[in-house]
């Protein structure tokens, strides 16, 4: 009878460990996977942030889903969001580790790509100095330069806005970044590091540039080059060559201008004279300087470019709110000169309307992937070490009850008096630019950067309806093109200059930028 009752205890004791850690190891709903691949079929490269949202109204919170073994976890509500990203940020700070891309094509060395580990650190701490709102003002002049000098480029043809747009982010992030002027959409420079972009977002490293086979056999990287299919190895080869190139350039020619007194004041420039402080520069921070320099220009094309796109289509289908803040500005100004950040406290519509379009764009829909560097649990489920966490912004920015009509383009909703904490959850910057250690560096500088932009183009451009041939407007309807970014290809409008007036005020506000 005790045997019985030992054996039974025992039993028992077995049982119950098995329920808990079957139950700790219980994963997090998601859409069924099939053998081996998991839930590869479940996924689009159009629009992904429309059918995560299709899950998250069916499973929730968190839903998790895998690819060949390879987990993802996707959070849909700020709260879960913060609970890990956040509050559990040590664990959750990774990046997707890939031969094709870390390995073979050596972009760990881009601070985007990085571990969680003592490079990531350095590049982060040298970033919040160079980005910090102190730092920030010392890039002002070439902001303000490189905005004027779009907005001429414009006005001789705003129908080419596009062209105008990349080339106007590219020049004054180089410049920015470099104190390097381009003086033309040939420059050798620019083309480097748009390629080295491209490269990028269309080969090595986003979910559009597809699944490469060694990522899923990683034995095939011990092949030779010459070896028949061996030929990743060879592009790897040399798409990591131009990289390097690319970044080694501008870097080089801004350590040879910073020597001279008339070097323009660049994030290059702060740190190297940050390090002659301290005395003599070493091979690894001159390391660092160049590829942080690479990753924040890597970092600002798209994002800007996917904001100030969804700025002018925004201006297109809602003309009254287009109206209303030229009004404002027209109200403060008078027409005597552009808009400058000082009068930014006197235009809180075009306050208002910023956020709306930093809401309403959602630039970068799902964040970029985080990797869990531990095994967790978080209410109950398993997530398990090596799981990309994905935090789900666009569903933060369409939140119904933060955001009536979320589909609308409603700047007025900023201009209603909430509480601190209702208005911090509506504010977009709390999420639109990630979440924990990997929130976006570039946050403050784009604050200024991207209002300077849109006040100089509401003052100086009139955004309408493009008209087709039996002279109906013509309704723009964005095609997106990334998977990572909200970026859509040209859409048809009708640009044209406010006034002879407005041509005039940004000939004169650009003839203030030029030295004596
Ligand atoms: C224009 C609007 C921008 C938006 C909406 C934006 C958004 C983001 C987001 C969502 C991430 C991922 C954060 C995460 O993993 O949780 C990110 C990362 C990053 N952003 Fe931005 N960004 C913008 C502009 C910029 C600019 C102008 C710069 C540089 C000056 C920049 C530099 C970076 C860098 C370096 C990272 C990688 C951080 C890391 O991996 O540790 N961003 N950004």
């Amino acid at each position: 009878m005790d045997v019985l009752v030992l054996v039974s205890g025992f039993l028992l004791l077995v049982f119950v460990q098995w329920w808990i850690r079957g139950r700790s190891r219980q994963l997090p709903p998601g859409p069924k996977p099939l053998p081996l691949i998991g839930n590869l079929l479940d996924f689009t490269l159009k629009e992904l942030w429309l059918r995560v949202n299709t899950w998250a109204d069916k499973y929730g919170d968190v839903v998790y889903l895998h690819i060949f073994g390879q987990g993802i976890l996707f959070l849909n509500t700020f709260e879960a969001t913060v609970d890990l990203l956040d509050k559990r940020g040590g664990a959750y700070a990774g990046r997707p580790y890939t031969v094709m891309c870390s390995e073979l094509c050596g972009c760990e060395k881009i601070t985007a790509f990085a571990q969680h580990g003592p490079l990531f650190r350095r590049h982060r701490r040298l970033m919040q100095y160079a980005l910090a709102p102190a730092s920030i003002q010392a890039y002002r002049p070439v902001v303000i330069s490189e905005t004027y000098a779009f907005l001429e480029r414009m006005s001789g043809s705003p129908q080419d806005y596009l062209r105008h747009l990349k080339r106007f982010i590219g020049s004054q992030t180089l410049s920015m970044l470099y104190g390097y002027t381009v003086d033309s959409e040939d420059d050798a420079y620019l083309r480097a590091m748009n390629r080295t972009l491209h490269l990028l977002s269309n080969h090595i490293a986003s979910l559009g540039a597809g699944l490469w086979l060694v990522d899923v056999f990683p034995a095939l990287k011990h092949f030779p080059a010459w070896f028949p299919g061996a030929g990743f190895k060879r592009s790897a080869a040399a798409w990591k060559r131009h990289i390097e190139e690319s970044a080694r350039m501008p870097y080089e020619w801004a350590k040879h201008s910073s020597e001279k007194s008339s070097a323009l004041s660049s994030y290059c420039a702060v740190l190297l004279d940050k390090f002659a402080e301290n005395g003599a520069i070493g091979p690894e921070d001159d390391a660092d300087i160049k590829w942080i320099a690479a990753t924040l220009y890597i970092a600002s094309l798209d994002t800007n470019l996917t904001l100030i796109l969804h700025f002018m289509l925004a201006m297109v289908q809602y003309p009254d709110v287009a109206r209303k803040a030229q009004e404002e500005i027209d109200s403060v100004l008078k027409g005597s000169r552009l808009p400058t950040l000082d009068d930014r406290p006197m235009l809180p519509y075009l306050d208002a309307l910023m956020s709306e379009v930093m809401r309403w764009t959602a630039p970068v829909p799902l964040g970029l992937p985080h990797r869990v560097d531990e095994d967790d649990i978080y209410n109950g489920m398993s997530i398990p070490k090596g799981t990309l966490v994905f935090p789900n912004i666009w569903r933060m920015t369409r939140d119904p009850e933060l955001f009536p009509n979320p589909e609308d383009f409603i700047p007025e909703r900023y201009l209603e008096e909430v509480d601190e904490a209702t208005a911090k959850k509506r504010d977009p910057r709390s999420y639109i630019f990630g979440f924990g250690r990997r929130r976006c560096p570039g946050a403050n500088f784009v604050e200024s950067s991207l209002w300077l932009v849109f006040a100089g183009m509401l003052a100086t451009f009139d955004f309408r309806k493009a008209e087709d041939a039996e002279g109906n407007d013509i309704m723009p309807k964005p095609e997106y093109v990334d998977v990572t970014f909200r970026l859509f290809a040209e859409f048809p409008c009708d640009i044209r200059l406010r006034s002879g007036n407005a041509v005039k005020l940004v000939q004169e506000a650009r003839a203030r930028c030029d030295p004596a």
